[in-house]
């Protein structure tokens, strides 16, 4: 029976260190400043806003989210973003993915300051990560929560074999670039990876890495007896039930660890946007911020 990663239990203790971060910078009269701004209805995206208010709140972070329907425009949420750029208040801005079908996400990515983009999506922080450039600079929540959970459980990576499957943005992209960045060889898999060739790929992988959005994508039989596993996946079956992308009961009698979901990546990626948050508020005032992973 593989170990199953907590989680919930690392997010807690990355909380405690980014709060005492709060209190420092409190104590300089800075105050972080979140604003996540959320248009339509998808279910992933009300889970992570309900949960990040109340993890915010937890750390001394003041977050606020922005609702706008469904049939908003492209333009407002623009003139909205040039606002918050300017508002000496707003250290972060998140715009929830996905967007309506009438805006270019590409359009809005560019747009948040660089300075406060806090999912380290804007052209010029990628193009840092893929560079391997030093410096501070914010890079995507989620594949930064899963580093600091694998260093937590003392996965070695240097010289592994990493199957990452899925190359967005928000996930698989940053993701393969920090693998890379730590020594893994790692591939990136997706929809246009042939099941048979995903099979093989998974049985040679030292760590897999799911994040797709498709239930059961990746079952026990499917891997390297020994693999670690994270299950970044967030589905929503029709019972209600909240599922990953991997089959977790066939799964976690080959693994040696695996995420679970509920209660795996999901509160990391919360405690990580915080934490991210309070180092652009140091950046932004010029107070020297330790690196939270390293007291964890
Ligand atoms: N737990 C957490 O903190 C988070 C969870 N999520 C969840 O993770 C999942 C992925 O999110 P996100 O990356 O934003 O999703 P996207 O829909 O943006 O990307 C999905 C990726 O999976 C690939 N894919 C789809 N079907 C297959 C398949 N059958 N075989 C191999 N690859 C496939 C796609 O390939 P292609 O590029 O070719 O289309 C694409 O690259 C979702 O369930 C989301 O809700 C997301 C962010 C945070
Ligand atoms: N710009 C942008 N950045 C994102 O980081 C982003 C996004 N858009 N769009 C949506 C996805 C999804 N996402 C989640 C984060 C945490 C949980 C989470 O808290 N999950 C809990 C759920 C617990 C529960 O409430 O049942 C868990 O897995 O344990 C879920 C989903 C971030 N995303
Ligand atoms: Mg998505």
């Amino acid at each position: 029976m593989a170990k199953i990663i907590d989680g919930k239990a690392i997010a807690k203790k990355l909380r405690a260190v980014v709060k005492a971060q709060t209190e420092q910078l409190k104590q300089k009269g800075v105050i972080p400043g979140l604003v996540v701004i959320l248009i339509g209805n998808d279910p992933a995206s009300e889970i992570y806003v309900r949960n990040k208010e109340r993890a915010a709140e937890k750390v001394g972070v003041n977050a606020r989210t922005i609702k706008y329907p469904a049939s908003a425009t492209e333009a407002e949420v623009l003139a909205k973003i040039e606002a918050l750029n300017q508002d000496e208040q707003v250290d972060a801005i998140l715009v929830q993915s996905p967007m309506p079908a009438q805006f270019n996400s590409e359009v809005i990515q560019a747009a948040i300051s660089p300075a406060k983009d806090v999912d380290g999506f804007h052209p010029l922080n990628i193009g840092k990560l893929f560079a391997n450039r030093s410096g501070y600079y914010p890079v995507a929540n989620t594949p930064r929560g899963i580093m600091t959970m694998l260093k937590h459980e003392g996965v070695a990576l240097a010289g592994k074999n990493i199957l990452v499957v899925g190359r967005s943005i928000l996930v698989g992209r940053p993701m393969f670039a920090l693998l890379e960045r730590a020594n893994a060889t790692v591939t990136l898999a997706h929809r246009y990876t042939p099941i048979d060739t995903l099979k093989l790929l998974a049985q040679q992988a030292d760590v897999v890495i799911v994040a797709t959005g498709v239930v059961n994508l990746i079952q026990g039989s499917d891997l390297k007896a020994g693999a670690v596993v994270i299950d970044v996946g967030i589905n929503r079956l029709a019972d209600g039930k909240l599922v990953g992308d991997v089959d977790f009961s066939s799964a976690s009698q080959v693994a040696s660890a695996i995420t679970p979901v509920p209660g795996g990546v999901g509160p990391m990626t919360i405690a990580t946007l915080l934490q991210t948050t309070v180092e652009l508020a140091g950046q932004h005032h010029d107070i020297e911020m330790e690196q939270a992973w390293q007291n964890i």
